[in-house]
């Protein structure tokens, strides 16, 4: 609702806002209650009305005498909403007639220097419009006679503020993900208010010690690493029987009601437990309770700042935790404070991790190996001389994840085999926080006693080979994630996201290119023989491509600069820039995140990452099992991007060094060229093995020198990327060394294209950062030197292998200075 134009009701308590408020934005959402002062907390809800969509906000009671202290921030409240709004609605009720409070509201509106409408309410009557002519007198112009509760004038009424509307077009309805629901639970005084609160950055909601205080289910919007975020305040949830039997009344009851209801609404549930008193009774209630409705969970352990802690606490309290319910053994836990803000942002994090596991659908081939492999690792059992057989399963739902599993006899189905194959299953694929719901079914045409009465073929897989998939929930744009290039690395990353159920967005620089792969299906020059997912769109427009909010960068180093220029006018700090381009750009040296923060200085240095690794597209694309390495960014975000990519083909590891695993990732491609001049040679193993060691040597070095750290280079962006690249025919660098050594003309095939060989440039740069910095680079310069057609291979090795003997540990400096550049 960000950037639309805001309407805020406002007026004295009980003159019937929250109704009107109910009409303008077609719900039953706020609490209508005949006792004043109801609706304490700003409601908000967007409303469209003859083409103009805006925000309408429902205010507390304005009554500035009142003395409570919630009568006292509600008046701060309605000031704050006030100060936002474009134009005042000012509700007066026209069978009351004028008071004194009404006029000193419609002083405070007419001071806010906003465009105000008196709506008269309660004119039930057609015939008594003239009710409302009283309302004249407050100096706002001719009073909009209505009815709230019969709906009669509220069409005159959104005709004229939208009349008053300020001029501009609003942005277009989001087309982003769904926002994932978050339901914050949890007994009276954990302090839910107060963690929204910190979530939404400003206080929203009031929050007071008086237990009850939130008497209404009340949405409010966030965003959190690039994702909408629905939170549902609720009232603190109590046991009925001691709501009936309570103080509250007939208003408690209502709102208890409805902050159970609103768990019907949420994808997922936080369940605030207070840390100094521990899991009660009540919250192993809630917990039974979410389970039913079958939303995620994630537990918050609230106040946990004030626990004395020492060695093993946070273990302790956790077992304690997860023992007291099944489902928690499965749950994330966030030990946080709302008061001083400690990881509360964490808690969203883990609600948007269950609402991305609750929606996986396991293809129903991988169940059924996975099922295979739990009745060999547990026999199931028998009765009576006869053993359970499960025949197939399949999963038939998302959210919560529902399996069917077909058997030849229901009965033979013990608890405690159940328990085990959920287990087992949850063990296997995570459904992390969400229930899960295994239904047992006898399958037709098996006599339950004994065999098969015809084939029992289990269902046609979806999907071929295995792996997990991400299911696509209803409303949730195909727009995640844009993958910026569409050569084979970018085609790879997108069918690679297409496989887990995220639609990606593929963007290619050439619209001809683009029209191409969207109409064969195919990217034929990069990744021949391989269909794209219905789910990929192709599109060479940027602009559409810059609308998700993570992008996956997969271009050539030297044309990142030009692009992020191009883009840079669509980029919005909230964007996470993941870039994949393995190299080091010629002119300035500088690596491919450092590019990008000189074209776009302003953005969040957290919002730059790198993915780098052994992954030959080609490989990727098949699902052949592949790791990887995210750095840079914020941890949060970096958790939000391997979540993203990571599944049982792509496992992705975190780092924090971006210089190393930039580095490595750059400098291995001249190191392959290496050792594809050796095969062209026709030199053996034991050549490619001593480049590939002392190769990585000055790999390190270098690093080093760049205050990178040199433990980096024997993991998956260097040494692992590194092998994956000298020793395989998929890699172009080492195809181009080949060419090279057996005798063709660098330069001709350094043209050949279409593919980049991004180890020739990056030589170059190597060479020269090598010079800058002191750091000795044999192979690189001989790479280059050999690139560059002043000396042949031939020459090359020799120079390399006459040179002056020396330790192999020698100049293995471990730690430089930081890379300031
Ligand atoms: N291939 C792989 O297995 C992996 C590659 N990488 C890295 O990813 C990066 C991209 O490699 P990869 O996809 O393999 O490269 P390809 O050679 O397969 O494709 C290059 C892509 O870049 C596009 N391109 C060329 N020039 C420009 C430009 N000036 N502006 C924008 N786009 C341009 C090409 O478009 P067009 O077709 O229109 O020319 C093509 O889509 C490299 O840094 C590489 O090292 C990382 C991991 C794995
Ligand atoms: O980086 C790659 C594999 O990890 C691809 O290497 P090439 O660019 O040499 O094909």
């Amino acid at each position: 609702m960000k950037g639309l134009p805001r309407v805020a009701i406002v007026g004295r308590p009980n003159v019937g806002k929250s109704t009107l408020f109910n009409r303008m934005a077609r719900r039953r959402a706020a609490l209508v209650h005949d006792e004043p002062g109801v609706t304490r907390d700003p409601l908000e809800a967007e409303v469209e009305w003859a083409g103009r969509r805006f925000v309408v906000v429902d205010t507390g009671g304005y009554d500035p005498r009142g003395e409570a202290p919630v009568a006292v921030q509600v008046v701060g409240k309605v000031h704050e909403a006030i100060a936002r709004a474009d134009v005042l609605v000012l509700v007066v009720d026209a069978q009351q007639g004028l008071t004194g409070l009404d006029a000193e509201a419609a002083e405070q509106a007419r001071r806010a220097g906003r465009r105000v409408l008196v709506a008269a309410n309660k004119v039930d009557d057609p015939a008594r419009s003239d009710l409302a002519a009283e309302f004249y007198r407050l100096g706002l112009g001719d009073p909009v006679a209505l009815s709230a509760e019969h709906g009669r004038g509220v069409g005159d009424l959104l005709d004229a503020i939208v009349a008053r509307l300020p001029e501009g077009v609003e942005p277009p309805p989001d087309q982003g993900l769904e926002p994932v629901r978050v339901a914050v639970i949890g007994r009276p005084n954990v302090g839910k208010s107060s963690l929204i609160n910190r979530l939404l950055g400003y206080e929203r909601l009031i929050t007071s010690p008086e237990a009850g205080t939130t008497r209404d289910v009340v949405d409010s919007r966030c965003r959190h690493e690039g994702r909408d975020f629905v939170l549902l305040d609720t009232a603190g949830i109590r046991r009925r029987s001691r709501v009936l039997a309570g103080t509250g009344g007939d208003l408690e009851r209502v709102s208890v009601s409805k902050a159970l209801a609103s768990l019907k609404r949420a994808h997922v549930a936080l369940l605030l437990i207070d840390a100094m008193e521990g899991f009660t009774d009540q919250d192993r209630r809630l917990v039974r309770q979410v389970e039913q409705v079958g939303c995620g969970l994630v537990l918050v352990v609230n106040k946990w700042d004030l626990v004395e802690k020492q060695t093993g606490t946070l273990e302790r309290y956790e077992k304690g935790v997860r023992s007291a319910y099944p489902l928690l053994e499965w749950v994330p836990m966030v030990f946080a404070s709302a008061a001083t803000g400690q990881r509360v942002r964490q808690a969203l994090t883990a609600a948007g991790y269950v609402y991305e596991q609750a929606g996986m659908r396991v293809p129903t081939a991988t169940l059924n190996a996975s099922l295979q492999a739990a009745a060999a690792l547990r026999q199931p059992p028998s009765h009576k001389g006869r053993r359970l057989k499960i025949l197939y399963g399949t999963q038939v739902a998302i959210r919560p994840p529902q399996i069917v599993l077909f058997v030849n006899d229901p009965d033979l189905v013990h608890f405690s085999y159940q328990r085990f194959l959920e287990r087992h299953l949850r063990a296997q694929f995570g459904f992390a926080g969400s229930p899960m719901r295994l239904i047992v079914r006898a399958r037709e045409g098996w006599d339950r006693r004994g065999a098969p009465a015809g084939p029992a073929a289990p269902p046609r897989p979806t999907r071929p080979q295995g792996g997990i998939t991400m299911a696509e929930s209803p409303g949730r744009s195909r727009w995640t994630v844009a993958v910026i290039g569409a050569g084979s690395w970018g085609t790879a990353l997108a069918m690679h996201l297409a496989d887990r159920g995220t639609a990606p967005l593929l963007w290619a620089r050439r619209p001809e290119r683009a029209g191409e792969i969207a109409r064969l299906r195919e990217n034929t020059p990069y990744l021949p023989g391989i269909t794209l997912s219905p789910l990929i769109h192709v599109t060479s427009d940027l602009e559409e491509a810059l609308e998700p909010p993570i992008l996956l960068l997969a271009l050539p180093a030297q044309t990142v600069r030009a692009w992020a220029e191009r883009a840079r006018g669509w980029i919005r700090p909230e964007h996470v820039v993941v870039h994949g381009s393995k190299g080091l750009e010629v002119g300035t040296l500088l690596r491919v995140s450092q590019v990008l923060r000189q074209v776009l200085p302003d953005h969040p240095e957290g919002r730059i990452l790198t993915l780098s690794g052994p992954n030959h597209a080609e490989e990727v694309v098949r699902g052949v099992p592949s790791t990887s390495v995210l750095a840079g960014g914020d941890p949060d975000v970096q958790a939000r991007v391997q979540q993203l990519l990571m599944d049982r083909r792509l496992r992705v590891y975190t780092s924090d060094d971006l210089v190393g695993v930039e580095l490595g990732g750059a400098l291995k491609n001249v190191i392959a060229l290496g050792c594809g001049i050796s095969d062209g040679l026709g030199y053996g193993d034991n050549t490619r093995a001593a480049l590939i060691t002392r190769g990585l040597a000055e790999i390190r070095r270098l690093g080093a020198q760049m205050g990178a750290h040199p433990f980096t280079f024997s993991g998956l962006s260097g040494l692992g990327d590194l092998v994956a690249t000298a020793t395989s025919l998929h890699s172009r660098n080492l195809r181009a060394g080949r060419a090279i050594g057996a005798g063709r003309r660098p330069s001709e095939v350094l043209r050949e294209g279409p593919m980049v060989v991004e180890g020739a440039p990056t030589a170059h740069a190597a060479v020269r950062l090598g010079e800058q910095r002191g750091v000795e680079l044999p192979i690189a310069t001989a790479v280059h030197r050999v690139l560059s057609e002043e000396i042949t291979p031939r020459e090359a090795v020799d120079s390399l292998m006459g040179r002056d003997p020396r330790g192999e540990l020698e100049a293995l400096d471990l730690a430089g200075p930081k890379d300031d550049l």
